[in-house]
Parts: C-alpha cells; sequence; structure tokens
C-alpha cells in the first residue's frame, strides 16, 4: 500500500474574511508527483502555501481544519523553520540569493551549522548533481548566480532546496517563465526526483500534468473536485467541470 504523506482534513483558507479554500479533504502520496491543478484564482497557491505554512506570513491568512504531515498536526510543530527544511518551496520565479553559484546551494548548509569545507564542498556537489546541474557550473562555482540561464537559475534553487535534504519539495509553476527546452530539463528532473522525494506541483498546463504526474488534485473555485491518478482522471473524470477543464472548455 502507499504511504501517506499529507492528509489534509477539511481545510478551510481565508484572506480576511474572503472564502478561498472550502473543506478540502485529501490525502497525499509519498514519493511521487501531485500536480495540483486548476483556474486561475482558484486556490492552488494557498493550498501549496498551506502544506508547509508560509501562509502564515499574510497577515490577513486563516484556516481551520487541519494537515498532518506525516501523522503530526503541522499546526502543532514548534521548530517552523526546520519543518520548512523537510518540506521545501521553490517558487514559479527563480530566485537565486545575490551570492555566489557555490554560495547559493551551500546558504540552507551553513544555517543548519556546517562549516567543514570540505564536507560543504561534497553536499553542494552532490545537490548539483541531483539537480542536473553540476557538469554545467562545476567550472564556475565562484561565478554569481544571477550569470545563468533562467532554466539553470531555477536548477539551482531546485539544487539549493535539496541540499538540505528535505522530504518534500512544493513547486508553484517552477516552469512558467523558462522557454521549452529548460521545461524539459526540470521535468525530466522532477521524474527522477520523485524516486526519493515527494514533490507536489501547482501547474497551468494540462500537458505538463501528464507529462509527469502520478495524481492530479483538481480545485475549482476553492473546493477540491477531484482527485485522483492522473491516468485515470483524465480518461475517466467524475465531474462535469473536470471533464469541462480537461477539455479546455474553462481553464
Ligand atoms: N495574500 C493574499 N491576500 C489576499 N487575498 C489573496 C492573497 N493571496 C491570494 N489571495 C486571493 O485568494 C484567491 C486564491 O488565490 P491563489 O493565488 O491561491 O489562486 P491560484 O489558483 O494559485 O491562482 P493563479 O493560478 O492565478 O496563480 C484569489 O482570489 C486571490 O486573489
Amino acid at each position: 500500500m502507499s504511504n501517506i504523506v499529507f492528509e489534509v482534513k477539511d481545510l478551510c483558507a481565508y484572506y480576511d474574511d474572503h472564502r478561498v479554500l472550502s473543506n478540502v479533504n485529501v490525502k497525499i502520496v509519498e514519493k511521487k508527483i501531485t500536480a495540483i491543478m486548476g483556474p486561475s484564482g482558484c486556490g492552488k497557491t494557498t493550498f501549496l502555501r498551506c502544506l508547509n505554512r508560509l501562509n502564515e506570513f499574510s497577515p490577513s491568512f486563516k484556516m481551520t481544519g487541519k494537515i498532518f504531515f506525516k501523522g503530526q498536526d503541522i499546526q502543532t510543530i514548534k521548530n517552523v523553520n526546520e519543518y520548512r527544511r523537510k518540506v521545501t518551496m521553490v517558487f514559479q520565479k527563480p530566485n537565486p540569493f545575490p551570492m555566489s553559484i557555490f554560495d547559493n546551494v551551500a546558504y540552507g548548509l551553513r544555517l543548519m551549522g556546517i562549516k567543514d569545507k570540505h564536507e560543504l564542498a561534497w553536499r553542494v556537489q552532490m545537490a548539483l548533481e541531483k539537480a542536473a546541474l553540476w557538469d554545467e557550473v562545476k567550472d564556475k562555482l565562484k561565478k554569481p548566480a544571477v550569470q545563468l540561464s533562467g532554466g539553470q537559475q531555477q536548477r539551482l534553487c531546485i539544487a539549493r532546496a535539496l541540499a538540505i535534504e528535505p522530504e518534500v519539495i512544493l513547486l508553484d509553476e517552477p516552469t512558467s517563465a523558462l522557454d521549452p527546452v529548460a521545461t524539459a530539463k526540470i521535468e525530466r528532473l522532477l521524474e527522477s526526483l520523485s524516486e526519493q522525494y515527494t514533490v507536489i506541483i501547482v501547474t497551468h498546463s494540462m500537458s505538463q500534468a501528464l507529462r509527469i504526474s502520478d495524481y492530479i488534485l483538481f480545485f475549482y473555485q476553492g473546493r477540491l473536485i477531484e482527485y485522483g491518478e492522473t491516468s485515470e482522471m483524465v480518461k475517466f473524470p467524475q465531474h462535469e467541470i473536470t471533464r469541462q477543464f480537461l477539455t479546455g472548455k474553462i481553464g
């Protein structure tokens, strides 16, 4: 049987009095790729940010219901930074820090207290290899990260996330700013990462979800309308609204 990494129970989310998620109940499977889909404004990003408590930075945000990460109610977690190390986020726009390629990847490791140069060096190399970027940057690790292409910057951000050895990688439309070649590289990377990590990705691209995801969560107007294996959902959507979305009639 598949292991469940997140169990979401009756999740409602609000910005001030505006309800943006309504009674979401879902279980997310470990070491698979889950795509979060739905029309603009349906609550995809809000849902993703609930999973690692990032919404807490929005003063108007409130939620009810519960989210369990491997059985633990995440609201009871005291060390939120440690939790966000395990459940890490990669954003839509590549956001390398204004420092060298090496220091970007080493950043989280140094925060974790790793100072030994050899350990930092091999951990940075490992993360860059996992992010399929090592061969492209191994001779310019001291160069500023902002000199990399957009696609390379996004893989650097993934390497930075991987360096701190997370269990779950949340990605919010990670390829929307990239060209098709860079997108294909990231998609291949995510497929290989899902052997070791749980990958949860917000995407607007149906073809991307079809190419890489094992499961789809389909949201509409703040409600989780349908959840299931990608191949099944695409062939046999259970709801008319899902069918309309899948066939491009809404979106
Ligand atoms: N920080 C915020 N403060 C107030 N309202 C917000 C905030 N963030 C999002 N919203 C509102 O919550 C609703 C859901 O937004 P969210 O970004 O989660 O949707 P989405 O499905 O990810 O949209 P998109 O596909 O356009 O990125 C929208 O009506 C949006 O305007």
